[in-house]
């Protein structure tokens, strides 16, 4: 008899597999499963050793790496916390990139805004620009608690992955929610694969999977300095973009860049303050890498 059963990990060559109630054990994947990733279901065979079959997926969280190639994140997710921190220091450029790649899978966006036991300094005040796009911001705190039955509320029966920049906290509040929370407690965060950073602390080298006791799960991603989504087309960027998109279509002509084209109603928003000036520029940055990604795919 066969058997359905989830990707908690991907490593190389290898994946940490675990079937209904069953601890995950590492198995060797042939070739045809290379783009097997974190939250994918696959077929195994009657003894549990073999993965047979990759069952279709929701979505897939997809990003390209300094050389053009496509890489794989992780599958069927529902909800992305972006998560920021005072320290180190938020970057909106990185959000507006993640959001592109989101918005497109579809999944919902969320803001994740750690450390707050440490003042009043970790809440940003340029959280406003972002009012548009409904990320709806949550203010946590891995270390003092702070936050986290509104976390586990907001989470609870869908897939959750963290993703940010190293460092934000993104396996502190897995593991915070691990402890208060009762997911499956035979995998700490800590047994996941963590590679010793710079500083002497650990850090996530590859998406895993914690399942939530009453269904779902959160997924805890290894954090990014950089963050380049696919964008195939102009209207992959409009998905990731609409504050713009949507006045846009107000601009005098069709084929409106946003440049310095007269009766352009983004740059009227802009003028007006009504849209931040940093969320142009981002969009124009992702616009300028679309020609050579469609070259990179051939
Ligand atoms: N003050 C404070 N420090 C925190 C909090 N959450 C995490 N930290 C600290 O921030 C540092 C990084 O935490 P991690 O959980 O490893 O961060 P990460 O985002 O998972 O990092 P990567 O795995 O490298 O992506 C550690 O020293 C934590 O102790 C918090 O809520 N408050
Ligand atoms: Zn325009």
């Amino acid at each position: 008899m066969t058997q359905i059963a989830r990707v908690f990990a991907r490593h190389n060559q290898m994946a940490d597999i675990a079937g209904a109630d069953k601890p995950p054990r590492r198995l060797r994947l042939h070739r045809r499963f290379r783009d097997l990733a974190c939250g994918d279901l696959v077929e195994l065979d009657a003894t549990g050793d073999e993965v047979t079959r990759q069952l279709d997926r929701n979505n897939v969280l997809v990003r390209r790496d300094g050389f053009g190639r496509r890489k794989v994140i992780a599958a069927n997710i529902d909800c992305v916390w972006i998560v920021i921190a005072p320290e180190p220091a938020p970057s909106r450029n990185l959000i507006d990139r993640f959001l592109v790649a989101i918005l497109n899978l579809p999944a919902r966006p969320r803001l994740l805004i750690n450390k707050q036991d440490e003042g009043p300094a970790a809440r940003p005040e340029w959280l406003d620009a972002y009012r548009q796009l409904d990320l709806d911001p949550l203010f946590v705190s891995a270390k003092s608690g702070f936050g986290l039955d509104d976390l586990a509320a907001a989470a609870a029966g869908q897939t959750n992955i963290l993703v940010g920049q190293s460092g934000v906290g993104k396996s502190s509040l897995v593991a915070a929610l691990l402890e208060q929370y009762g997911i499956v407690d035979a995998i700490a965060p800590t047994t996941g694969d963590l590679a010793a950073s710079g500083e002497g602390r650990h850090t996530t080298v590859t998406a895993q999977w914690f399942p939530l006791a009453n269904g779902g799960a959160w997924i805890d991603s290894p954090g990014v300095r950089d963050f380049t989504p696919e964008i195939p087309s102009l209207d992959t960027l409009e998905r990731g973009f609409p504050d713009i998109a949507e006045r846009g279509d107000q601009c005098r002509f069709r084929d409106c860049r946003h440049q310095s084209e007269p009766g352009c109603a983004v740059l009227a928003a802009i003028e007006a303050g009504e849209l931040p000036a940093a969320r142009l520029q981002a969009w124009h940055a992702l616009a300028a890498e679309i020609p050579a990604q469609n070259r990179a795919r051939g």
